[in-house]
């Protein structure tokens, strides 16, 4: 499979902070993945190393076969930030023209169609409500026949509708062949798009999968209570013992307070919290780790 993009062992620090910690990644060409993490995870700086933004600290970063700081390497792909600002003064039309002239070829009317903007074509950008607005936002990234493209959180803050609006004309792209790095904080959006996910969390790779496999992941729950000790219980996938108190990791938190109850052992105070996503993975492997 052609590698579109791959980053090679890339860190990026600013000042203290570590944004991205030896992260090593490919996307080959047909693929629609998914980059999900929480706030802060390093889902933007990542992109903004792919797409030429900004260097990596240390590490290499390849695009389309080139360095993504080569302007004529960058011309092949397309890419929307968690924020754009359009000129409120253009029309839509006028917008999407001014984007295609800036590439040898363009797809401006299969976007329009795609994105369903022909609604749009007459009105100006500053008229748009703001999921219209993140609509164009989106569909210009697709005008300039790009090999791959790189949305940053193209759906937050949209309703259901416009969010599968938007989902319309990604999908319609990616069964064209057309290859897509997508970051998000909802694994639903990324199931509903993708079938790779890659979860980052405090800058670094925690899984790179199927939807489907991380999804095994979100069931993962925090078990706590207090008690001076524990039985063997089933499922625990992580014991911490913290002021008093035992806090486990556990897929099922059904079985688990079942089988404590029937146990005998006395306990007070029992919570059942969800974990995030990327709590769950850590407990995970680092239990896996300590296994190895
Ligand atoms: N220009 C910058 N200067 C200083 N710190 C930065 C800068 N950009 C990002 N960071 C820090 O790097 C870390 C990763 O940020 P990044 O924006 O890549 O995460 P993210 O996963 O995209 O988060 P979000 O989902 O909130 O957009 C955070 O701790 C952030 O505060």
């Amino acid at each position: 499979m052609t590698v579109l993009t791959r980053t090679i062992e890339v860190t990026r620090t600013y000042g203290d902070v570590t944004a991205l910690d030896g992260v090593s990644l490919e996307i080959h060409q047909g693929e629609l993945v998914g980059l999900l993490g929480p706030n802060g995870a390093g889902k933007s700086t990542l992109i903004n190393l792919l797409v030429g933004l900004r260097r990596p600290t240390s590490g290499t970063v390849e695009l389309l076969g080139g360095s993504p700081m080569d302007a004529s390497v960058r011309r092949g792909i397309g890419v929307t930030p968690q924020e754009t600002g359009l000129p409120t003064s253009l029309k839509v039309g006028e917008t999407l023209d001014f984007v295609a002239r800036h590439y040898p070829v363009n797809r401006k009317d299969e976007v329009v169609e795609r994105f369903g903007l022909a609604d749009l074509i007459k009105r100006q950008i500053g008229s748009l409500s703001g999921g219209q607005r993140r609509r164009v936002g989106v569909a210009l990234a697709f005008v300039g026949d790009p090999k791959i493209v790189f949305l940053d959180e193209p759906t937050t803050g949209l309703d259901v509708e416009a969010r599968r609006a938007l989902w319309d004309g990604i999908r319609a792209f990616h069964a064209d062949g057309g290859t897509v790095l997508l970051t998000s904080h909802y694994l639903e959006e990324i199931e509903a798009l993708a079938q790779r996910v890659v979860v980052v969390g405090g800058g670094r790779v925690l899984a790179d999968d199927t939807v489907q496999a991380v999804k095994r992941f979100v069931g993962v729950r925090k078990v706590s209570l207090a008690a001076p000790e524990l039985p063997d219980l089933p499922g625990v996938i992580d014991t911490e013992r913290r002021d008093g108190r035992y806090h486990l990791v556990t897929g099922d938190s059904d079985a688990l307070v079942v089988a404590l109850v029937k146990s005998g052992l006395p306990f007070e105070d029992l919570e059942v919290q969800p974990t995030s996503l990327e709590e769950a993975f850590l407990a995970i492997t680092a239990t896996e780790a300590s296994h190895v």
